[in-house]
């Protein structure tokens, strides 16, 4: 970044502070009255009164201090970066979300020209999700054309604590013709509707169609939902007829927990040197993640993220052991379903040195079934544990402990949480299944992703 740059940023950053409080109560007046953009003669006025020198700068220099600060990048990186890809950073991931949200909220309000600030908003929307406040987000779109906003929107409105996804899917088919960005955010909000076969179609639709948006974004996670989905077995439904005969195999013993299903094997239902080599890799890819699950961020790395190798294990244990134990447990008449596939299969690692990645909070998972594993010894750590609500109404819960080798499965619908490690490391897989509705969401998939290439 250029010296002179860096000087009016922090030039204009403390211009705004002196005076942007004064008309504070003037502008929410303002904004309450009138409809959107009612504020702009006031945003004009207060840029000429206050700021006339720096005026036409300061829509930018806010914009580019507000997405540096949600990228939590350097300055200096963040000039450096085309503006399409700054705008790309700030949805990637944000240190400090909520200077950001100060910074674009200060600028949006001082921007003169309508299309800047409507993306200023819209990002401003993008960081109030962030910071869980999804009615900040909403009221921030109010304030941008809906095309501009849509996908804000559609984020904000599927928020967890909205969970209107209806509401979102609609505003996402409503920008569909966005490109990547909508599709992909279409197929969030059937997630979480709990269609994930819905949620494959959009995002298989949405890679077709796609290659509207570049390099880091959702083209690439467009890409990888599909890709993760011809990674796992089965990729196609598993043979349910067969489901009994594979029981027989596993002795098992039931941690009840009514009134949903909690089911635990008793051990060890997959071999022990497995859940080493499993572990291990993760280990040697060092490549743990805090951003997968929004909600409930685990310390985590995705099974196809760790190798053939891994992955070949986990896709043998789907298929022997776990599917059919899963459709088993979760199904009464296992032979009425047409099926279980996998949402999503990843190693998480708890810590007990690690604050933030010592245990999980009370969550519920988005899919139908979840399956974890236990993948090392009870005897490595102290504390940990999965733990199950009993009642909306109570605190007493139960913890159901999982040795290396055995599995846990459990309606994802339920309130559970992970107990803090205490001392060592705890490593388990977790597996989120869904029901696949036909076999034909298996087929949209691209030619040219086909495994044989
Ligand atoms: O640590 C566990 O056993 C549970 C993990 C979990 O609930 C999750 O990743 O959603
Ligand atoms: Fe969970």
């Amino acid at each position: 970044m250029d010296d002179d740059l860096l000087v009016l940023l922090c030039g204009v950053t403390s211009l705004s502070c002196d005076d942007d409080d004064d008309d504070e109560s003037e502008h929410a007046t303002a904004r309450r009255q009138s409809p959107s953009w009612r504020c702009r003669a006031l945003r004009a006025r207060r840029r000429a009164c206050a700021v006339p020198r720096v005026a036409k700068r300061v829509p930018f220099a806010r914009r580019l201090r507000g997405e540096h600060l949600a990228a939590g990048m350097t300055l200096t990186t963040c000039a450096a970066l085309s503006a399409d890809a700054r705008s790309r950073a700030q949805l990637e991931d944000t240190n400090n979300p909520s200077r950001a949200a100060r910074e674009l909220r200060r600028a949006a309000r001082l921007c003169d020209d309508d299309d800047e600030a409507a993306r200023l908003f819209a990002a401003l929307a993008l960081c109030e999700i962030r910071l869980g406040a999804p009615r900040r987000a909403l009221a921030a779109c109010d304030e941008a054309p809906c095309e501009t906003a849509a996908i804000a929107r559609a984020r904000a409105t599927a928020h967890s604590t909205l969970l209107e996804f209806d509401r979102a899917a609609r505003w996402c088919e409503r920008a569909i013709h966005l490109g990547d960005k909508a599709h992909y955010a279409l197929g969030v909000c059937h997630l979480g509707r709990l269609d994930h076969a819905a949620a494959y179609r959009a995002f298989a639709r949405g890679f077709l169609d796609g290659g509207t948006s570049s390099v880091l974004d959702d083209a690439r996670r467009l890409e990888t939902q599909l890709a993760k989905r011809l990674s796992y077995y089965p990729r196609v439904a598993p043979d349910l007829d067969t489901v009994a005969r594979k029981l027989a195999a596993y002795s098992d013993t039931t941690a009840s927990c009514p009134p949903s299903f909690v089911f635990k094997t008793a051990p060890v239902l997959v071999d022990p040197r497995e859940c080493d080599a499993l572990v291990a890799a993760a280990v040697d890819a060092d490549v743990w993640r805090s951003d997968r699950h929004g909600a409930h961020p685990t310390c985590d790395v995705a099974v196809v993220d760790l190798g053939a190798e891994a992955l070949a294990i986990v896709n043998r244990w789907l298929e022997h052991v776990l599917l059919p134990l899963a459709a088993a447990r979760a199904f009464q008449n296992a032979r009425t379903t047409r099926g279980l596939a996998v949402h999503d299969a990843f190693v998480v690692k708890y810590c007990a040195e690690s604050a933030a990645h010592a245990a999980l909070p009370i969550h519920q998972d988005q899919a139908l079934v979840s399956m974890t594993v236990g993948l090392n010894p009870l005897a490595d750590y102290e504390g940990g544990g999965l733990w199950f609500e009993h009642h909306p109404d109570t605190s007493v819960g139960t913890v159901v402990p999982c040795d290396r080798g055995q599995a846990v499965v459990f309606a994802s619908s339920l309130r559970h949480a992970a107990l803090a490690v205490t001392q060592g490391q705890r490593f388990v897989l977790a597996l989120f299944l869904y029901r696949t509705d036909n076999d034909g969401d298996h087929e949209e998939r691209p030619a040219a992703s086909s495994p044989a290439e």
